[in-house]
């Protein structure tokens, strides 16, 4: 699905309103209609309210929805905040039809400010997609009071104070919401991790903006549903065998670290590799051959470390190269010679990402169109160097992506996937329980078992991601956050297949 900017957003709304003829108010009740629904599910109307509502549209929503939630039985206040002189018309039109049982009072200075009860919910409106300079002032000191306040806040569209798209000028401040409830899309700002605190728990609501406006806009920022990968997954067909499914290589796994092997293994076969060979230090022999069995296991001459390629490499159709490996001088020649001899897909993690980041020889072997990189933040930052925020982090990925020509898969919440081409697609599975070793060793598997299929790297990346983000969401109901490990994101990799294959 597409992310919009806000310049988008506001096209959107427009061109919504003419395609349908509505009045602009008229849009303004839908989405504060679909954001009180969404209020009225999560909060008893025993509850106080107290809707902040700024000068714009995001303000003329907060009366909509004050008034909305008076006829519901709630007890609502309203607190104009700043200059109502400058507000939106259509702000103004609601502001006449705020019934006079709802009390309103303005804040317009510091000395305004009111105390709130204990348990009273706020609702957030005072600025949404229209903000367009960082918030001090009057506004600020506004924020800055909910902000110290216990009480419950939920904002309206965007956490006000919180640009949609871009990076937050450090001056300006912006609410701590609870629960951000975005009208129709969420906003790319919803999937930074830097944004945490702000943003809350976040949900969408849809106001029936326009399909046809939304296919139409050019974008390269997506986040990824189930619906958007649903279509990737290939059948398979009655007469094929695994020859048909490729034969992946994982070259993973050192002296006590071969758990690292077995995970990405298992990761790999439940993906659905035809064949599947994996090359680890002797040591792990066994201990591959026991817990994989399904796996074939070539030992290394080292006991310890990769030091050396398989003999016939040219029967795998890809490779998975990183997880558990440390980086000892052995390992780095044969990372080295891997990457001057191979002109296989390669699917790059952990120490295979160190030791290409620490040598600007190995970088300059990277060959063009063939490379997946599964890095974590850290890993990122050693790959591709560090960023000022998250905004930054996304444009050196690109540049990165663009000048090797390859993938990069950068793991965390909403893990993002940033393509030769320039896009960034945002995934939409996984939770905190994935926060646990050995999950992106998983991941590893999971991909190059795509790439071993013959899905392109992006299809791979895409629905790898998904589908170990989803694994780990059916986990959550047998083990929890708290407990889950990364074996168990591999054990509900088939389930979360079977869910994937339900979707239409
Ligand atoms: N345009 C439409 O038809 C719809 C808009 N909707 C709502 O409208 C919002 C966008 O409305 P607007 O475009 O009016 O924008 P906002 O309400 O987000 O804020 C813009 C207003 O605040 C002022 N402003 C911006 N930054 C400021 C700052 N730092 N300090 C002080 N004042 C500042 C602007 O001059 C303008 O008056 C959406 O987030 C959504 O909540 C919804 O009602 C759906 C329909
Ligand atoms: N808080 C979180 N929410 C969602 N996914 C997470 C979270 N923390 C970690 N993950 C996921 O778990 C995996 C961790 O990978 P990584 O850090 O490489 O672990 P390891 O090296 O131990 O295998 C990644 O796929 C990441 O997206
Ligand atoms: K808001």
């Amino acid at each position: 699905m597409k992310l919009l900017t806000a310049a988008q957003t506001r096209e959107a709304d427009a061109f919504t309103i003419q395609e349908e003829g509505i009045s602009s108010t008229e849009l303004m009740e839908r989405a504060a209609k679909a954001f009180a629904g969404w209020f009225e599910n999560k909060f008893p109307p025993s509850e106080e309210v107290f809707v902040f509502c700024g000068p714009g549209n995001n303000g003329g929503d907060g009366l909509v929805v004050a008034r909305l939630l008076h006829q519901r039985h709630y007890k609502v206040q309203v607190l104009v905040v700043g200059d109502t002189q400058k507000a939106s018309a259509d702000f103004k039109v609601n502001l006449e039809q705020l019934p006079k049982e709802v009390p309103q009072n303005h804040i317009k200075s510091e000395a305004d400010l009111v105390r709130l009860p204990e348990k009273a919910c706020v609702i957030d409106a005072l600025f949404g997609t229209g903000l367009n300079r960082p918030v001090t002032g009057v506004y600020a000191k506004v924020i800055e009071q909910l902000n110290q306040y216990d009480n419950t806040i939920t904002s309206i569209d965007m956490p006000s104070g919180l640009y949609t798209d871009s990076q937050t000028p450090a001056e300006g401040a912006i609410i701590k919401a609870d629960y951000t409830i975005s009208f129709q899309l969420p906003k790319q700002a919803f999937f930074l991790s830097q944004h945490e605190v702000y943003v809350g728990e976040w949900h969408v609501v849809p106001i029936g903006l326009s399909e046809q406006f939304i296919s139409q806009t050019q974008t390269n920022l997506f986040f990824t549903t189930a619906k958007d990968v649903a279509h990737l997954l290939k059948p398979r067909k009655k007469f094929s065998h695994k020859g048909i499914y490729g034969h992946a290589l994982l070259l993973c796994g050192g002296f006590g670290k071969i758990g690292a092997a077995v995970l990405a293994a298992r990761g790999c076969l439940r993906a659905g590799v035809g064949l599947l060979t994996v090359q680890a230090p002797s040591a792990g022999y066994t201990v591959l051959q026991t817990a994989v069995p399904e796996a074939m296991t070539l030992a290394d001459k080292h006991r310890k470390h990769l030091s050396e390629l398989p003999q016939e490499m040219d029967k795998f159709n890809v490779i998975g190269v990183g997880p558990g490996l440390g980086t000892e001088r052995v390992t780095k020649s044969t990372i080295g010679q891997l990457l001057a001899t191979s002109s296989h897909p390669l699917v790059i993690d952990a120490d295979a990402i160190n030791i290409i980041s620490s040598s600007e020889k190995l970088k300059a072997q990277l060959k063009r169109n063939q490379l997946i990189f599964t890095p974590h933040p850290k890993e990122f930052e050693r790959l591709i160097g560090k960023s000022n925020n998250d905004y930054d982090r996304l444009k050196d990925m690109l540049e990165f992506c663009q000048e090797y020509d390859c993938y990069v898969v950068l793991k965390g919440n909403n893990t993002a996937l940033g393509t030769p081409d320039g896009e960034i697609y945002f995934n939409t599975t996984g939770n905190p329980g994935m926060a646990t070793g050995g999950t992106g060793d998983v991941l590893t598997g999971i991909i190059t078992g795509f790439v071993a299929q013959n899905y392109t790297l992006k299809e791979a990346c895409l629905l790898g991601v998904y589908l170990h983000g989803l694994a780990a969401d059916l986990a959550l109901n047998t083990v929890g956050e708290v407990s889950m490990t990364a074996s168990d994101v591999v054990d509900h990799l088939p389930q979360a297949i079977l869910q994937l294959q339900q979707v239409t």
